[in-house]
């Protein structure tokens, strides 16, 4: 069905696959972005992010005349039936959600909106915003609906054609099954809720996944005092139905755009109401903790000094399959290497083509990384580096010494190659 034009505001991860999928499902969409050459690029269908199938998406949609582009949102939204806000909400001073695009936005387009129109929060948004934006939208007959998006980067597509859930949450019913027909002709039944419940399903499930991930974290520095390989016992752990088998990787503390910035705000959130929170807290903690650890390590392999040492990093981004470096592990680990005199090159996939990210030299390929390094850490867990020819890494390095922290590679492989290797919560036996 064609509920009518929609409007995306905002075109990065989350806006944009949401504009070019609504488009695949047959619905009209405009998407508007302030940044104006993004714009551009997207109208000669370049994306310039890296999500699998988003661009054959984008192009497909700009071809059939259901998907375009603008600038211009103020006039965009005068023609909506559903706005959807797509904008950043990073994390504030104090850890707070910062709710200034979406509050901007709300009141530039405020007077602009048809009759009836519907304005959708996609963005990450603490509790209370769809009434905070009802206030301030000061149209009776403007519906705030909250429907947030849980799509994973690597696999935005997939994630919003097959989601887990479609949550939509508001005060009308009317206005949440306008909404939940737009994803009609997905296989996934749309569940009304209201729209505090909305907000706080999103950051419940990310405050989940972060705790679930420092206790793997947690447990593997154990295994490291205990002789316990993390590997075997989450293995052990995936097996009972009541543990769901993913999200229970080791690394170096977990990061991306989003879990440290919900987090962050979930538990403002809990402080703002008087609530204690000690387990997220806890979490959040222990995520600094495995990234210290990882740096320690590094440290402890170069003699306890790692002033002047060139040091090679496998992997900048926050995990595989993505562009993105926003609140990434990787960079944590290499700020605090290089604050302590280490020289850091660094090889990412998708970062090849950079000369620098921070204070390291991104270079073309893996050996360059390893040449001349007294240690060399696999920080991000591409695929590809499992596949890297060890015995080459081992020749051009200065010590063939590796820190594995995601555990990805076989020690005893590597200790047939004369490596020194320290993983995460597994010793070599
Ligand atoms: N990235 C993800 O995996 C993901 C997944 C689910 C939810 N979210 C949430 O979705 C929201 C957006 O995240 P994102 O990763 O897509 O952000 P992003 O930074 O990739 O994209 C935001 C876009 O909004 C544009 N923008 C900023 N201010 C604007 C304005 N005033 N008018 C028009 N455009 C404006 C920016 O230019 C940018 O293109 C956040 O709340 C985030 O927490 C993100
Ligand atoms: O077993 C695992 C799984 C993940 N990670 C790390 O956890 C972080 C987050 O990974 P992931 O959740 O895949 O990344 P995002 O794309 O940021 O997705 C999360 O954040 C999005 C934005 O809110 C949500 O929509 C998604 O549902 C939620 O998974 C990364 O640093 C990963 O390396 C691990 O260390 N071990």
């Amino acid at each position: 069905m064609d509920a009518g034009r929609i409007v995306v505001i905002g075109c990065g991860y989350v806006g944009l696959t949401t504009g070019a999928c609504l488009a695949r499902l047959g619905h009209d969409v405009t998407c508007c972005d302030l940044d104006g050459e993004k714009i551009a690029r997207l109208r000669r269908g370049h994306v310039d992010i890296r999500e699998p199938d988003l661009g054959e998406l984008v192009a497909e949609g700009v071809a059939a005349g259901s998907l375009r582009f603008t600038q211009d949102s103020a006039r965009a939204v005068t023609g909506a039936e559903v706005v959807f806000l797509c904008l950043p909400t990073p994390m504030g001073a104090d850890g707070a959600a910062d709710l200034s695009a979406v509050e901007t936005v709300a009141v530039e387009i405020r007077e602009l909106l048809p009759r009836g129109t519907v304005v959708v929060t996609k963005s990450t948004v603490p509790v209370g915003t769809a009434t905070r934006l009802t206030r301030l939208l000061v149209r009776e007959d403007v519906a705030v609906v909250s429907n947030p998006e849980f799509l994973r980067e690597g696999f935005a597509v997939q994630d919003f054609l097959h989601p887990a859930r479609v949550v939509v949450g508001a005060e009308q019913q009317q206005a949440a099954e306008r909404v939940a027909a737009l994803y009609a002709p997905l296989d996934a039944r749309a569940v009304l809720i209201d729209p505090v419940s909305a907000e706080l399903v999103k950051y419940a499930a990310n405050g989940f996944l972060a705790t679930k991930l420092s206790y793997v974290n947690d447990l593997a520095e154990l295994c490291e005092r205990t002789g316990g390989d993390i590997d075997v016992v989450t293995e052990g752990m995936r097996r009972d139905h009541r543990v769901a088998p993913s999200f229970l990787s080791v690394g170096p503390g977990w990061g991306g755009s989003c879990l440290p910035k919900d987090t962050a705000a979930l538990l403002h959130t809990a402080d703002s109401v008087g609530v204690d929170f000690p387990l997220l807290g806890a979490a959040v903690r222990a995520n600094a903790h495995h990234q210290a650890r990882v740096v320690q390590k590094v440290v402890d392999c170069c003699g306890g000094d790692v002033s002047g040492a060139r040091i090679g990093l496998l992997g900048l981004t926050f995990k595989a399959g993505t562009g993105d470096l926003r609140d990434s592990p990787a960079l944590a680990v290499a700020r605090v290497l290089s604050g302590r005199g280490a020289r850091l090159r660094g090889y990412d996939p998708a970062c090849a083509q950079r000369s620098a990210v921070q204070r390291i030299r991104c270079v073309a390929d893996p050996y360059l990384a390893a040449e001349g390094a007294e240690a060399l850490v696999l920080l991000t867990d591409w695929p590809e580096f499992a596949e890297l020819d060890w015995p080459k890494i081992a020749e051009v390095m200065r010590a063939p010494v590796l820190v594995d922290a995601r555990n990805q590679l076989d020690p005893r492989e590597l200790a047939l190659e004369g490596f020194t290797w320290r993983g995460t919560g597994r010793t070599l036996r």
